[in-house]
C-alpha cells in the first residue's frame, strides 16, 4: 500500500489549501501559486482608477481626464506599484516557464506588460524629464487596465478551477476531525491523526465514521452512499465492517479501528483523486504546445508589424501596434481551456463511482471497440456458495476434506477461498493448520502437513498432470456454472469442492448497453470452460474464453491490439495487472487489489462495472467540451493578433491593447463557463 499511503495530516492540509488566500493554478500543467488573487485584483483595481483619471488614453483626453502639474508622477509611482505588485504573478510565472524552456501564457502575458510599462518609462523620461518637443504617446493607461483585467481574469478561472477541482475537499469532508475515543469507560474527543489501529471509537447517532474498522458494540443501520453509492442503509451488527465516511443511523455504536487514518479506505480514494488530478494529460500538452506556439507566432507577427510600421508609419504607430500585438497574443483562455475541462470531469467522475487515474483514457475511450472482462469479482459477486462438497477417498470423511481445504485456503485471499473459509466456520469445522501454503497461478494453492504435499486444484491442474479422476462425479456441477476445487495429494483425488458464483444484479443490463454502443464483450476467466460457457449465456455475453492463465489473458488483449481493435480491460486481481497495463484502457474493480489500481487507467471504486457506461458518456461529452474550449480560446488570437498587428489599418480598423484584452477575457470568461457547463 506504499504509494497510497496518505497520512490524515495531508487530508488536514488539503483542507486548508483549499480555503487559504493562496491560490494554486493550473499552467501548461504546472501548479502555479498565483498568491492572493482576490487581494490582488481589488488592490490593484484601487491603484488603477487614478490612473484611469490621470493619463491619457492612447493619447486621447477622454471627458472624465484632466492632468495637474506633477500628475504624471502620480501616474508613474502608481504604474510601477501595479506593475511590480499587480503583475507579479506573471512575472514569476514567465520566469518559470522560461526556466524550464517552456514559453507560454505567462510568458506572453510578461512580455505584453513589460512592454506597455519599459515603452512608457521611456515616454516619461523624454515627457517630463527631457522635456521633449512633441510628447510620446504613453500606455500607462493600457498596462493598468491589462494588470486589472489580467487579474480579474486570472482571479475567475482560478474561482472555476477551484470549484471543478474540490473532489478531494468532498471527500476529506467525509470524515471528521475530532472523534470520541473510549478508555474504559470513558470517552474522550481526541484529533482523528491521533487514532490508531486497534482503537476504540465511539460513534453517536447521526456522525459519520471516521475511520474504517468493525463494530464490538451496539448494532444499527448505516448508510454508506457517499462511498458505495448504494442508497439504502444497511444493517450492520456485532463484528460488521464499517468504513470511514459512512453514516449512522440513530444508534451509538463502539468501532474497534482496524487502518488509521493514513491507510483507509477514503484515504486510497483521496491519493487516487490527486494522482488523477496532478496527472499531465497528452490533450492538456497539446494545449502547452499550442500556447508555445502562439508565443513565437506572436513574436513573430509584432516585429513584422514593428518592422513594417517604421518603414511606412513612425516610431510611436511601430511601437504602438507591437505592444498590441504583444498584449494581445495572451493565450489566457486556450490555456484554461483544457485543464478546466479535465478538471471538471474528473470531479464529475469522481462523485460518479469512477476515478480516471490518467486523462489520457478519456481521449481514448472513443476508439474502444472490445472491452475484455474477467469474470469472478467483476461481472460476479466473487462470493461463492459451497454447492457441493463431497470425499472421493476412504482416508478423509467430509468433515475432514473441509479442514484440509480451509486449512490451504486461510493462506489464500482469493475470492474462492474466502469464501471457503467462511463456509467452513459457518460448519463449525476448525481449519487444519497446514506449512508453507503457496498459491499456484491459474490452478489453486497448495501446502504441507506431516510431509505431504497436499494441493487445491482444478482440473486444468489435473488433465495437465494426467491425475485420474471419475469426471461423472462432478458434471452435474459443471453443468451448473460450478467452479470446482479437487483436493489432491500423491497423485490421488481425495474430494472436491464446488462453488457457485452469482452474477452482479447490473450485469446483464451493462453488456446489453454495451452492444447497444457496438463495443463487443469478451469474457476471459480463469475459471473452467464450462463454467465459462454457462456464465457468458447468462450474462449475454457471446465470446469468451476460459482456463485462462494472467498470461493469456494478457495474450487475448495483445492479440485484438495486434488486430487493429482498441480494447478496454475490466479486471480486479493482481492477476490482472499485466492485461490491465497492456490494454487501450485498463479498468480496475475495487479499491481493494491495489496492483489492479496501479496499473489501471480508470477505477470503479463501488465495483460496478455499468459504471463504465458512466465513464463512456462523461468521456464522450469531455471530448465534446475540449474541442469546443480549444476553438473558443484559440479563435480569439487566430483573429486578435492579425487585427493587432495592423492587417486592416488600411480601412481604418486597428486593435487597441484595451480592446484586446477586453475580448481576451471575454473569451477566457466563455471558456471557464462552457468548462462549467460539463455534465455527465
Ligand atoms: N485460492 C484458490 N482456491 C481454489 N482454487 C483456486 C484458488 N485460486 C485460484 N484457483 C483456481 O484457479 C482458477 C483460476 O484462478 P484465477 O484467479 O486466475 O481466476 P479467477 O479469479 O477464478 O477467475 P477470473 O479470471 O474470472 O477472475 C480458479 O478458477 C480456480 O479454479
Ligand atoms: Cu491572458
Ligand atoms: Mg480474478
Amino acid at each position: 500500500m506504499k504509494d497510497m499511503d496518505m497520512k490524515h495530516a495531508d487530508m488536514k492540509d488539503m483542507k486548508m489549501d483549499m480555503s487559504s488566500g493562496h491560490d494554486m493554478m493550473m499552467h501548461g500543467g504546472h501548479m502555479m501559486d498565483m498568491g492572493d488573487l482576490r487581494q490582488k485584483f481589488w488592490i490593484s483595481l484601487a491603484l488603477a482608477i487614478p490612473v484611469f483619471i490621470l493619463s491619457p488614453f492612447m493619447g486621447m483626453h477622454l471627458p472624465f481626464q484632466f492632468q495637474f502639474p506633477g500628475s504624471d508622477w502620480i501616474v508613474l509611482i502608481l504604474s510601477t506599484a501595479l506593475y511590480f505588485y499587480g503583475g507579479k504573478p506573471f512575472l514569476t510565472g514567465a520566469k518559470g516557464e522560461l526556466s524550464e524552456k517552456q514559453p507560454a501564457m505567462m510568458t506572453l502575458i510578461t512580455m505584453g506588460i513589460s512592454v506597455a510599462y519599459i515603452y512608457s518609462l521611456y515616454a516619461f523620461v523624454m515627457n517630463d524629464l527631457l522635456h521633449s518637443s512633441n510628447r510620446i504617446m504613453d500606455f500607462f493607461w493600457e498596462l493598468a487596465s491589462l494588470i486589472v483585467i489580467m487579474l480579474l481574469g486570472h482571479w475567475i478561472e482560478m474561482k472555476s478551477t477551484m470549484s471543478a477541482g474540490n473532489a478531494l475537499q468532498k471527500i476529506a469532508s467525509l470524515v471528521p476531525n475530532q472523534v470520541h475515543m473510549v478508555h474504559g469507560d470513558k470517552t474522550m474527543d481526541h484529533d482523528i491523526s491521533m487514532v490508531k489501529s486497534g482503537d476504540v471509537v465511539e460513534v453517536r447517532a447521526g456522525e459519520s465514521v471516521p475511520l474504517d474498522g468493525h463494530i464490538i458494540a451496539g448494532s444499527g443501520y448505516i448508510n454508506e452512499s457517499l462511498i458505495t453509492g448504494e442508497s439504502k442503509a444497511v444493517k450492520k451488527e456485532l463484528g460488521s465492517k464499517v468504513v470511514g465516511g459512512s453514516i449512522n443511523g440513530d444508534s451509538t455504536i463502539k468501532v474497534k479501528v482496524d487502518k488509521s487514518a493514513g491507510e483507509g479506505y477514503l484515504s486510497q480514494i483521496s491519493k487516487l483523486v490527486s494522482d488523477a488530478q496532478n496527472n499531465r494529460s497528452k490533450t492538456q500538452m497539446l494545449a502547452d504546445k499550442v500556447s508555445s506556439w502562439l508565443f513565437y507566432a506572436a513574436l513573430t507577427a509584432g516585429i513584422l508589424s514593428f518592422i513594417y510600421w517604421l518603414i511606412f508609419g513612425d516610431m510611436n504607430t511601430a511601437l504602438n501596434r507591437l505592444v498590441t500585438v504583444l498584449v494581445i497574443a495572451c493565450p489566457h483562455a486556450l490555456g484554461l481551456a483544457i485543464p478546466l475541462v479535465m478538471s471538471r470531469s474528473t470531479s464529475i467522475a469522481a462523485t460518479n463511482g469512477l476515478i480516471i487515474r490518467d486523462n489520457q483514457a478519456i481521449e481514448n475511450s472513443r476508439k474502444i471497440d472490445y472491452i475484455a472482462m474477467d469474470k469472478t469479482g467483476t461481472l460476479t459477486e466473487g462470493k461463492f456458495n459451497v454447492n457441493g462438497l463431497q470425499s472421493m477417498d476412504k482416508s478423509v470423511d467430509d468433515k475432514k476434506l473441509l479442514s484440509l481445504i480451509a486449512g490451504i485456503e486461510s493462506g489464500s485471499s482469493h475470492p474462492i477461498a474466502n469464501s471457503v473459509v467462511q463456509y467452513a466456520k459457518e460448519q463449525n469445522v476448525t481449519p487444519t493448520a497446514l506449512d508453507n501454503i503457496k498459491a499456484l497461478k491459474g490452478y489453486g494453492m497448495s501446502g504441507t502437513l506431516d510431509n505431504n504435499e497436499y494441493y487445491l486444484i482444478n482440473m486444468k491442474y489435473l488433465n495437465e498432470n494426467k491425475i485420474t479422476v471419475d469426471k461423472q462425479l462432478v458434471q452435474a456441477y459443471l453443468d451448473k456454472g460450478n467452479t470446482i476445487s479437487f483436493l489432491v495429494t500423491d497423485n490421488k483425488v481425495l474430494g472436491f469442492v464446488a462453488l457457485g458464483d452469482t452474477i452482479k444484479k447490473n450485469t446483464v443490463e451493462f453488456i446489453k448497453e454495451l452492444k447497444a454502443r457496438n463495443i463487443t464483450p469478451i469474457m476471459l476467466t480463469g475459471d473452467n470452460k464450462e463454467a465459462a460457457a454457462i456464465m457468458a449465456k447468462q450474462m449475454g455475453i457471446d465470446e469468451f474464453r476460459g482456463e485462462l492463465l494472467p498470461e493469456d489473458k494478457h495474450n487475448v488483449i495483445k492479440q485484438l491490439e495486434l488486430d487493429g481493435h482498441h480494447v478496454m480491460m475490466v479486471g480486479d486481481g493482481i492477476n490482472d495487472a499485466p492485461s490491465l497495463a497492456s490494454a487501450t484502457i485498463g479498468v480496475a474493480i475495487g479499491a481493494g487489489t491495489d496492483v489492479a489500481i496501479d496499473s489501471a487507467d480508470v477505477v470503479l471504486y463501488n465495483s460496478d462495472p455499468s459504471d463504465i457506461i458512466k465513464f463512456f458518456k462523461l468521456s464522450h461529452n469531455t471530448y465534446r467540451k475540449t474541442i469546443e474550449n480549444l476553438w473558443w480560446g484559440a479563435g480569439y488570437n487566430i483573429l486578435a493578433i492579425p487585427l493587432a498587428a495592423g492587417v486592416l489599418a488600411g480601412v481604418g480598423f486597428v486593435l487597441s491593447p484595451a480592446v484586446g484584452a477586453v475580448v481576451m477575457s471575454l473569451s477566457t470568461v466563455v471558456v471557464a463557463l462552457n468548462a462549467l457547463t460539463l455534465k455527465m
